[in-house]
């Protein structure tokens, strides 16, 4: 039985995991670089929690009781006393890879371990950890607090009882999982980042403006997001690392990054994170930067 667990990056999807967690009433550790991070991350939470009481979701008493299950530190000793960890850390392999290396030290062997990455091999970053068979893929979609859908993903080692446990989790959640297999990027960004990517290919090869291919796939293919916007919000360093995992994991030229978006990256340019991206945020609306 779960009651409490730890959070591992308090950047978007970290915050929105341990306010999703804390709403339903499990005690919560978050651990970041710093802790300026954690103060932003605990931020985020509490105007994201504002703006469901505005909307009626919850209430201000919930939110008060929600905020004072959450603890946060830089050290990675505060997670001895969770059940299960989710590491909602940057998408990058080697920077997970150490995380989990280094949160198995001293963890109790009972300890579950999850992994929120988008797209990277869940049984390659079980290996390097002392427990495969308790360490599983947990991948929620952003905005946490607002979308209803979470993947599931066995390593090769996941044990059925972890799977379980897991998915008890998230219907208490009250998200829908779905099963996918351990392949790169699973179902969502599977499909998802090839038409991001197309979106950032249609623009630099002067196909259509920012604002023509976002309006052209809102109105002419009814998404409720433009590509571009949905890029930025998704943060395009994220994008262009699922898109080189996919590139690399499945070995096939149509998943090559767009190399404007690699441009963007390289820039510094990604996305509303940083208030600059397709889009600059800087005043009181997004405006398209080509
Ligand atoms: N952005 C999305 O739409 C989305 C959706 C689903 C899943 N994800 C996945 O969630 C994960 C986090 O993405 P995000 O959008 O929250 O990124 P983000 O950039 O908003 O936050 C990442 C956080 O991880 C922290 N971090 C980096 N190295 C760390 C370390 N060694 N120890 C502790 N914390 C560390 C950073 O300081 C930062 O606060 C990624 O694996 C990403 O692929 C993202």
């Amino acid at each position: 039985m779960i009651k409490r667990i730890g959070v591992i990056g308090a950047g978007q999807m970290g915050s929105g995991i341990a306010h999703v967690c804390a709403l339903k009433g499990y005690d919560i550790r978050i651990a970041d670089v710093d802790q300026a991070h954690l103060d932003k991350g605990i931020d985020a939470i509490g105007r994201n929690m504002d703006r469901q009481i505005g909307r009626g979701m919850i209430r201000p008493e919930d939110k008060d009781s929600a905020l004072k299950r959450i603890s946060t530190s830089t050290d990675f000793k505060q997670f001895a006393d969770c059940d299960l960890i989710v590491e909602a850390a940057t998408e990058n392999e080697a920077v997970k890879r150490e995380i989990f290396k280094k949160v198995c030290v001293d963890l109790p062997a009972n300890v579950l371990l999850a992994t929120n990455t988008s797209s990277i091999s869940v049984t390659r970053l079980a290996s390097v950890t002392d427990r495969p068979g308790k360490f599983m893929g947990m991948h929620f979609m952003n905005p946490v607090p607002m979308m209803g859908l979470v993947e599931l993903i066995r390593g090769i080692a996941t044990e059925e009882e972890t799977f379980r446990t897991v998915r008890d989790v998230v219907v208490k959640l009250d998200k829908k999982p779905v099963n996918a297999e351990d392949f790169p990027a699973f179902i969502v960004n599977r499909i998802l980042l090839p038409m991001i990517n197309e979106a950032v290919y249609a623009l630099y090869e002067g196909v259509g403006n920012v604002e023509a291919i976002d309006t052209g796939m809102k109105l002419g293919a009814n998404h409720p997001m433009g590509p571009l916007e949905l890029a930025d919000f998704i943060g395009l360093d994220t994008c262009l690392s699922v898109m080189q995992v996919l590139h690399e994991g499945l070995a096939d030229s149509k998943y090559r990054p767009c190399p404007l978006l690699v441009k963007y990256v390289e820039a510094g340019w990604v996305g509303r994170k940083v208030k600059r991206g397709f889009y600059d945020y800087s005043g009181e609306r997004p405006v398209p930067t080509r």
